[in-house]
């Protein structure tokens, strides 16, 4: 089989931010300890063998994987075999490559047998539920590839030019998908100096769902809490850091909608002090983008001051952009609705809609709407108690994780910022999301649930070969193999036109590695996490079809907006309780974006 094409895929944003100490693995980790005795029996390390075929190689690799129990040397193996499939064959991890490539699914992906529709899920609700028959995607360009809008392009091309650039818009309108073209364009523009191009954002999690690292740890300055002149004087004892900052020429910012202002000023100075430069940054390019209407930084209880009152914003930031054309939702009802929300101010008709969204909704395929929770508590919570009454088997893995970061303390933090669980624990009938852009239809958000565990080796059949990196056998078929005692699961997966596909669910790789390409922290898991539930902050970034939110729950300024605008349609979207004095914008966000000009 030919290696994939190497497209842009649509409609796939590898999600961007969300979580990390706001969901951490514990939710499913703590569902069944490892010491369960429906874990699965993972085999010991068998002896390594010299030649391999690609698929035996592959299936190795992925065994190995999940086995956990490997020594560092092993683990390193297997991480870099399994990096380096993904490199060849794959849509590039999210970290050094971000924009996604079509892929095609091996064959071990697709089951042959005919899907099973049944409802696993009902409403415990009194209430009379609205029956969906006929919910489809509605987030354009899942199915398509994206090619970017003229204002999109527009941003591209000034930043190409080496412009210090902002650029906003409302939630769905592409700044996600805008950046991870950036960061491409700007890679291909420094790609003989490979450090050139820093990538960074104020959350970890939001930091790997762009493959780069946080703010602080990019500018080496750990909590940060001294003056800037102390910290340049901390960083230059810092070889990696100082290095960093003498070698990187574009420094991009996600999410800065959580940087506090103070920060961004520090920052800016050490750049300054650091690059023996008066300019902001010390001369550094620097592109920044996010919502100040969504996520604010978190302050422990102090006022929030955000990246624009920083003295220093003014003197980096040469151009502000506001993207207008929204994507994720294409009702303009709705829209409409999303955007009065977005600034707190909603108009009585909005209220009486948002209100009649408490009806239950029925989705005739079994899958259930993810709610949405401001505390992970609670998303741990209702997903345990969505385990428990499914009757059957519990299966769990555990991720490998590799990498060269030796402070435990770091790499924990760093591993928990993965959407991937160290434990993924499942059963038969478990609402599960994916968390991997695998191809057109299925992306990173697809909802599914398990139908079925397979042992993967008993009909590995040649196009895996294709899926596990080097075709080395010359022989064709690679045949039947022996049981190998790993099971993986099946899923019957929501497609964007409606209808379900069924596919085999394979380990995958996450990294996070330095501009020069060494890899501080890895893990494999297979790509999926359990969906009844999911915090606010790990769906910051995400497009669902089918939400549930209880604004009761929701406490924090943008948290409403973030939560109900992850829906791509009012048809899939349930709001219980909604309050309008629950809908807050931050007046300082507010008067600020009044004073912007927009440049169209
Ligand atoms: N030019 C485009 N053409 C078609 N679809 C697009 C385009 N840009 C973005 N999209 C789609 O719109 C949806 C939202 O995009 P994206 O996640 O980048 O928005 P965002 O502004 O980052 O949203 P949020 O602030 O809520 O995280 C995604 O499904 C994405 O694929």
């Amino acid at each position: 089989m030919p290696p994939p094409p190497k497209q842009s895929i649509s409609g796939l944003r590898s999600i961007k931010r969300d979580f990390s100490s706001f969901l951490p693995s514990a939710s499913q980790d703590s569902v069944i300890s490892s010491s369960d005795p429906n874990a699965i029996p993972w085999t010991p390390t068998p002896p390594k063998q010299s030649k391999l075929s690609g698929a035996e190689q592959r299936l190795r690799d992925i065994e190995e994987a999940l086995k956990g129990n490997l020594v560092s040397s092993e683990i390193a193996l297997a991480s870099s075999q399994t990096s380096r499939s993904t490199m060849l064959q794959k849509r590039p991890s999210s970290s050094q490559d971000p924009p996604a490539k079509r892929r095609q699914l091996p064959s071990s992906w697709n089951d042959p047998e005919p899907i099973q529709r049944s409802a696993y899920f009902s409403s415990s609700s009194t209430r009379t539920p609205v029956v969906n028959k006929t919910l489809t995607n509605n987030a354009p360009g899942r199915t398509a590839p994206i090619s970017l809008s003229q204002e999109q392009q527009h941003i591209l091309q000034l930043v190409r030019e080496g412009q210090n650039i902002f650029y906003t818009g409302s939630a769905g309108t592409g700044k996600s998908v805008l950046l991870r073209e950036i960061i491409a364009i700007m890679r291909a523009k420094h790609s003989r100096s490979p450090d050139a191009v820093a990538v960074t954002a104020s959350t970890g999690i939001a930091a790997c769902n762009i493959g780069g690292m946080t703010i602080h740890s990019f500018s080496g300055i750990g909590l940060g809490l001294e003056s800037a002149e102390v910290l340049a004087n901390k960083v230059r004892k810092n070889k990696k850091a100082s290095a960093r900052w003498a070698r990187t020429q574009v420094l991009i910012i996600d999410e800065i909608s959580m940087v506090e202002g103070e920060l961004f000023d520090k920052i800016a100075h050490i750049g300054s002090i650091l690059r023996k430069r008066p300019e902001p940054f010390g001369g550094i390019q620097v592109v920044v983008t996010g919502d100040f209407f969504q996520l604010p930084p978190v302050t422990k209880g102090q006022k929030a001051t955000f990246a624009f009152e920083a003295e220093m914003w003014r003197k980096t930031i040469k151009k502000t952009f506001n993207l207008t054309q929204v994507f994720r939702q294409r009702d303009p009802e709705f829209v409409d609705m999303l955007n009065e929300m977005r600034f707190g101010k909603l108009t009585p008709g909005s209220i009486a809609r948002f209100r009649s969204l408490a009806r239950d909704i029925v989705y005739e395929d079994g899958l259930g709407a993810t709610e949405l929770f401001p505390l992970r508590e609670d998303v741990e919570r209702s997903n345990t108690a969505r385990m428990r009454v499914i009757q059957g088997e519990t299966r769990s893995f555990t991720a490998l994780d590799g990498g060269t970061l030796t402070d435990e303390t770091q790499r924990e933090k760093m591993l928990n910022n993965f959407m991937a669980p160290k434990t993924l624990t499942l059963k038969i009938g478990a609402q599960v999301m994916l968390i991997k852009n695998i191809d057109d239809t299925l992306v990173n958000g697809s909802m599914g649930k398990i139908v079925k565990f397979i042992d993967p080796s008993a009909s590995l059949e040649e196009d895996d070969i294709a899926y596990g990196g080097k075709p080395s056998s010359k022989n064709g078929k690679a045949g039947k193999k022996q049981s190998s005692g790993v099971m993986w699961p099946v899923v019957d997966f929501l497609q964007p036109g409606g209808g379900l596909r069924r596919v085999t669910v394979q380990p995958e790789s996450w990294k996070v590695e330095l501009p020069n390409g060494e890899v501080q922290v890895s893990r494999t898991q297979l790509p999926l996490i359990l969906a009844w539930a999911m915090s606010i902050h790990k769906s910051q970034g995400q497009t669902l079809e089918r939400v549930k939110v209880d604004l009761a729950k929701v406490f924090e300024k943008g948290q409403a907006y973030v939560a109900l605008s992850r829906a791509t349609c009012l048809d899939g979207l349930q709001v219980l309780h909604f309050d309008p004095a629950r809908v807050n914008a931050h007046p300082k966000v507010v008067d600020w974006t009044r004073t912007l000009a927009t440049v169209s």
